[in-house]
């Protein structure tokens, strides 16, 4: 008798369609992909990455407030940017847009976490756990799926986050190399980064 993987890769994110993605900073294909949860994410792709030996490919956390509303609590509006800069620049590349608001926590509880934070004086981690959720509650399982679905195994990410390395080696995307991608740093955001560094690892550094 044979039993069912927990989580078999091929259910972990079902490609929807795809269309032109115009951008200032160059033209990608976007590809929708939908998870076992019901979630909608995007790839950008542009080029030909599934037949470059190691592709640039950045795997973007949503984050509404820093990506669409110019907030300066966080770096994610300008990394979100410079990724895709980037990616035009190479004139190849993958940006995936993964739906994990608040570090997988959503928006409406990563608002509570602010809260927390400008009332309590607590870091970033302490306000997720003051609230009962794990620091850091992503997965990038969904993520490595959808580049396997794209053809892209082996790539260099973009990243300062030695966690986003490890989670989608272990879903078994081959990093070859891990690129700095500083960005966006204010007096707004100093102290986040700086628990970022401290508490999760992060590498401010340009290596
Ligand atoms: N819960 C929570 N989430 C936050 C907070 N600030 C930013 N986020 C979320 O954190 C995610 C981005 O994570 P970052 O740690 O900035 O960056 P990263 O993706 O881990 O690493 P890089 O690849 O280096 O950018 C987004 O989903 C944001 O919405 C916060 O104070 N609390
Ligand atoms: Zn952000």
């Amino acid at each position: 008798m044979t039993s069912e993987p927990a989580n078999p890769p091929e259910l972990k994110a079902t490609e929807t369609g795809e269309a032109r993605l115009p951008t200032q900073w160059g033209e990608f294909r976007i590809h929708g992909f939908e998870d076992a949860h019901g979630s909608e994410h995007v790839a950008l792709v542009m080029g030909q990455p599934d037949a470059a030996p190691a592709p640039l490919v950045r795997v973007h956390s949503e984050c509404l407030t820093g990506d669409a509303l110019f907030s300066q609590r966080c770096d994610c509006g300008p990394q979100l940017e410079a990724a895709m800069k980037r990616i035009g620049e190479a004139g190849e590349g993958v940006l995936i847009y993964l739906r994990q608001e608040g570090r997988g926590i959503g928006l409406l509880n990563k608002i509570r976490a602010y809260g927390v934070q400008d009332r309590e004086g607590a870091d970033t981690v302490e306000a997720n756990e003051a609230l009962g959720f794990a620091p850091d509650a992503r997965d990038y399982g969904v993520a490595a799926a959808m580049l396997s679905t794209l053809g892209v195994e082996r790539l260099k990410l973009l990243t300062n986050n030695p966690q986003k390395v490890l989670g989608l080696e272990a879903a078994g995307i081959q990093v070859l190399e891990r690129l700095p991608i500083l960005a966006g740093r204010n007096p707004h955001n100093h102290a986040y980064l700086e628990t970022k560094a401290a508490k999760f690892g992060h590498r401010l550094d340009q290596d």
